[in-house]
């Protein structure tokens, strides 16, 4: 689980303050040196000057100092240490989660698609943060405990061996207690983690389809799964809880007392002997105390790093999902105009070609319409011509080059999609007009008069400053596809896509929309996909599709003409056009 690849990309963005981590560990390495020194300094004023009954002013004040002065060094460095090292830790997520972010967002349609949202959402935020733990403890807990511990044993070494090796039987009976822990609370760890995720993801599932499961009287049935959720969850928490009480401290303080009277037994054995000094019991009992607490807390902190783990390689997995291909040739579009060669797209997955042998030449300033049965793949060739999805078989050219080979700012500056589902930020409508556009108000007037949006802006409470909610929820769906609608021709595009673009606004907008595109016609390339066939009665020629394939094209007068055609029928449909 922990491999080569994981450690280096924890360690990478460690690496990029060498100065400020040096710098950390110093403050670390001389705040234990001073923590150590305290109960040392001690056993010279019990063996120097207590038990002898030396009361001279001047070295006890110099003893007295010293020690203040080393409590103090130490309490400082250990809040600079802290410190520092949570900042590195803090930036070091904050890059790795920038870094995330940054892949997921020139992640390709196809990937997106493939990828349950709250999945995603997960890998950015919760596995990161599951990183973040790792680093913030790690740095903070575990190297400091670490440090102190190697600290506290050489102290004690230099100061009596033997009694130093009794001391250090702790460490392997603790790693034993630390083994049998990990192995009895990891299982245990992860199954809390994954039915904390499966609780995420019932709760997300239920509100956002809340309306389906209330009218379909599917609330109950939600309750009770959440409700076994929560109890699993309970019990393993609970089962942890044991495990950690019962292992964590209870033996280690035990492995702790049973080491203590080993050391009573000897140093009682050396003073038989004559040669104990009382202050070294002193010292050995203080330290052995403060070595029990860097062993817990190195033990508690086991688990994050088996989370961080399995974080670590989920994120690896994303970031190793190839990023969307994006082409270098900036060269600006001359002619918007497409040519399809014997094109093949097969979707991820499926069995079998979702776009079949599509040859079609698109003329700049020609309106093309797309009719077809539900699924026969007219959204997707939509998705083609605005290079969203590669293409698997042929060629597709835009300006007469492969449509992979433009640059997103070449395409994006020419095209303009509105989806079926338009996609609305929760911030202002001209925000989401502009969508990082610089427009002037004429033109973003024009746009709304275009896209017949004039009267819900006059509608609206603050017109074009009115926050629209999470996903624009405030709007009906005729609306949402006029403010896409709004926007795709703000941005003037040399092609114009449109997927169903009206297909939820009344027939007066529609027929009052279709006039404003009309004056488009034979300045602007559009492909207008319709379920309802008035809207591209006008078109220069209609592809009708099927599975996949174009099986009729022509004008709507030469289509009509075909009584045995699937457009005849289609437009002799009861409910058509
Ligand atoms: N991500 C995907 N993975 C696999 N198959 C997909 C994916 N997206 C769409 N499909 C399939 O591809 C086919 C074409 O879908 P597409 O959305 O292009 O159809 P459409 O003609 O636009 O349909 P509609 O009129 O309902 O919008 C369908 O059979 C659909 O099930």
């Amino acid at each position: 689980m922990i491999n080569r690849r994981l450690i280096a990309m924890m360690l990478r963005p460690l690496g990029r303050a060498p100065g400020r981590l040096a710098l950390a560990a110093g403050v670390l390495l001389v705040a234990t040196g001073m923590d150590v020194l305290g109960p040392w300094l001690i056993k010279h004023y019990i063996d120097g000057y207590l038990v002898p009954e030396d009361w001279r002013l001047a070295p006890l004040a110099l003893l007295a100092g010293l020690y203040v002065a080393s409590q103090l060094i130490a309490a400082l460095g250990r809040y600079l240490q802290t410190l520092w090292f949570a900042r590195i830790a803090l930036d070091a997520v904050h890059a790795l989660r920038q870094r995330v972010f940054r892949h997921v967002m020139r992640l390709p349609q196809h990937v997106i698609d493939a990828t349950p949202t709250g999945e995603m959402v997960a890998r950015v935020t919760n596995d990161t943060d599951d990183l973040r733990e790792l680093y913030v403890e790690f740095l903070a807990t575990v190297l400091q405990n670490l440090v102190l511990l190697v600290a506290i044993l050489l102290a004690m070494a230099l100061m009596d061996l033997q009694l130093a090796a009794i001391a250090a039987t702790l460490i392997p009976v603790a790693a034993v207690v630390i083994w049998g822990y990990q192995r009895a609370s990891g299982p245990a760890a992860m199954a809390v983690r994954r039915l904390r995720a499966d609780q995420n993801a019932r709760i997300n599932e239920a509100i956002g389809g809340m309306g389906v499961l209330q009218a379909f009287n599917q609330t109950e049935r939600f309750r009770e799964r959440y409700h076994r959720l929560n109890v699993a969850q309970y019990h393993a928490r609970l089962h942890t809880i044991r495990i950690s009480g019962l292992l964590l401290r209870s033996a280690l303080d035990l492995v702790g007392v049973i080491i203590l009277a080993a050391l009573l037994i000897a140093y009682g054995l050396d003073s038989l002997q004559g040669g104990a000094e009382i202050g070294v019991l002193y010292a050995f009992v203080t330290w052995l105390g403060r070595v029990s607490e860097p062993l817990i807390e190195i033990t508690q902190r086991f688990n994050i790093f088996q989370q961080a783990g399995v974080a670590g390689n989920r994120i690896l997995t994303l970031l190793d999902r190839p990023q969307a291909t994006s082409g270098d040739d900036h060269r600006p579009i001359a002619r918007a105009d497409y040519r399809l060669e014997q094109l093949v797209f097969r979707h991820q997955g499926a069995a079998a070609n979702t776009l079949d042998d599509i040859s079609l030449d698109i003329a700049e300033g020609h309106f093309l319409g797309l009719v077809g049965h539900t699924g026969s793949g007219k959204s997707t060739l939509l998705d083609l011509l605005c290079a969203l999805q590669p293409v698997s078989g042929g060629a597709l050219l835009f300006d007469g080059r492969r449509i992979e080979t433009l640059a997103p700012e070449v395409l994006n500056a020419a095209i303009a999609s509105v989806p079926q589902e338009p996609f609305v930020r929760s911030t202002t409508l001209r925000d989401n007009l502009l969508m990082g556009l610089e427009a002037s108000e004429a033109s973003i007037a024009r746009a709304i008069d275009e896209a017949q949006l004039r009267a819900l802006i006059d509608r609206l409470p603050d017109g074009l400053e009115t926050p629209l909610g999470e996903r624009g929820l405030t709007l009906s769906t005729g609306e949402r596809q006029l403010l896409a609608l709004a926007r795709a021709l703000l941005r003037r595009p040399r092609v114009l896509l449109l997927d169903e673009a009206t297909a939820s606004v009344d027939s007066l907008t529609e027929a009052r929309l279709n006039r404003a595109l009309s004056t488009l016609k034979g300045r602007v390339t559009m492909v207008v996909v319709a379920h309802r066939l008035s809207t591209v009665i006008d078109a220069d020629a209609i592809l009708v599709m099927q599975q996949g394939r174009i099986v009729e094209q022509g004008s709507h007068e030469a289509l009509l003409s075909r009584p045995d055609g699937v457009y005849y029928h289609l437009w002799h449909q009861p409910e058509a056009p």
